[in-house]
């Protein structure tokens, strides 16, 4: 393909983007991984290009852009190499109009920027939410030591006890040790939560809202498969994808139960009062995570995180139903918004009063409330809230 046809496919590609934005539709990942699919004349050098400039285009837009046009024309503004490539040649996008105009561009929507700036995110701590993601590794201790493990390519260690990182992009998923399940695709912010929880073997640990299972799987791990490990939520899809990465991994002890929306105690009957520790890994804003989705910030609105807000200050009360006395109540966001994170836990604590806030000792991250917090900017991880009470 020509620079010129790449950048008109990304245009398309961005307008697709948009309009699952607008509609709750697929995630921009998932979007180009089937336009990839079905596109096979696109070469691997075309994938890369065209998977650059979209993620560069909405990097460089705050608010949601009208149409991919505005989109890659914003990015011409910040990348100098672009502008020429509207020349209105074949395949390429046409050449552009008197007074057309790019996109707006800034780190998020207005009312967003303020909410984050009310968190202390503001400045810096919102460039960094938007830089290119590390990629880290989580050596899986049931299958491998972080000492010995050897790799294709070089890996540093990160403050993660069994942490690695490596060269973004690096196909990991291609080598014997994910293969394997010796290694784990996790960030560190999301190792540092599960350290959080401090599951030690035989105890009952229940990870209420598991999706697919990262941190179940490094919770299984701690526990050295000893132990009752609960893995629950109530989307079907999402649980479904944790049994094989178990086998995969080794990991023996997990018991995973579907969950029905606002009825979640009934499946969780079992375990009522009986939870040494209950991780919450709460649904959220994901502000912690726009390095690696940055066009989460289209999809949300006032009335979104408010609805979001709700579910994590009912599902920390669902917690307490479960958790057995003396038990530990770890919740945790990746969101920098304090309404998510550190206002959420102080409302928690003031709404049971038996319940105290547990110091954390965590290699990495600052203070925030009764909790910890880690950012891009500091800590070089996803953005965490990261809080425990007992
Ligand atoms: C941040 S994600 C969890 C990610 C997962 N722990 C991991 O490490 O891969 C939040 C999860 O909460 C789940 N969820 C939403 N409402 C829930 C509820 N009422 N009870 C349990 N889980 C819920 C969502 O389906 C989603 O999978």
């Amino acid at each position: 393909m020509t620079p010129a046809a790449r950048v008109q496919t990304s245009i398309e590609l961005l307008d697709s983007i948009i309009e699952a934005a607008r509609n709750k539709g697929a995630p921009a990942d998932r979007i180009l991984a089937e336009w990839f699919r079905n596109n096979r004349f696109a070469g691997s050098k075309d994938r890369r290009a065209i998977r650059e400039l979209v993620f560069a285009a909405i990097r460089a837009c705050g608010p949601m852009p009208v149409s991919g046009r505005s989109a890659m024309l914003r990015l011409g503004e910040v990348d100098e190499n672009i502008p020429a490539l509207f020349d209105g040649s074949n395949y390429g996008p046409a050449a552009v109009r008197d007074g057309e105009s790019a996109a707006p561009g800034g780190a998020a929507p207005e009312w967003l920027k303020q909410r984050l700036a009310a968190s202390d995110i503001a400045g810096p701590e919102t460039d960094a939410l938007l830089e290119r993601a590390p990629l880290d590794l989580r050596v899986n201790t049931l299958k491998a030591d972080r000492a010995t493990l050897e790799l294709p390519a070089p890996a540093s260690t990160t403050a993660a006890p069994n942490g690695l990182r490596v060269e973004p992009g690096t196909p990991v998923e291609q080598w014997p040790a994910f293969r394997d399940g010796a290694i784990e695709v996790q960030d560190t912010g999301s190792q540092l939560a599960c350290m959080a929880v401090a599951a030690q073997p035989g105890e009952t640990v229940i990870d209420l809202c598991a999706g697919g299972g990262g941190k179940t799987l490094a919770l299984a791990a701690a526990m050295d498969n000893l132990g009752r490990l609960i893995a629950s939520d109530t989307d079907r899809n999402r649980l479904s994808r944790l049994a094989p990465r178990a086998e995969r991994a080794g990991a023996t002890n997990i018991q995973t139960i579907l969950l029905n929306p606002a009825q979640e105690l009934d499946a969780l009957a079992d375990f009522t009062g009986q939870a040494d520790a209950v991780l919450i890994d709460a649904p959220c804003s994901g502000t912690g995570t726009w390095r690696r989705n940055p066009e989460a910030r289209w999809r949300l609105d006032e009335k979104e995180l408010a609805r979001l807000t709700n579910i994590q200050s009912y599902l920390l009360d669902l917690a307490v139903k479960l958790v057995k006395p003396g038990g530990r109540i770890v919740y945790v966001t990746c969101s920098l918004l304090d309404e998510e994170g550190a206002g959420q836990f102080d409302a928690f604590l003031g709404r049971h009063s038996g319940l105290r806030p547990k110091e954390l000792t965590l290699p990495l991250g600052r203070p925030r409330g009764k909790g910890i917090r880690l950012s891009p900017f500091h800590d070089g991880t996803d953005g965490f809230f990261i809080a425990c009470a007992e």
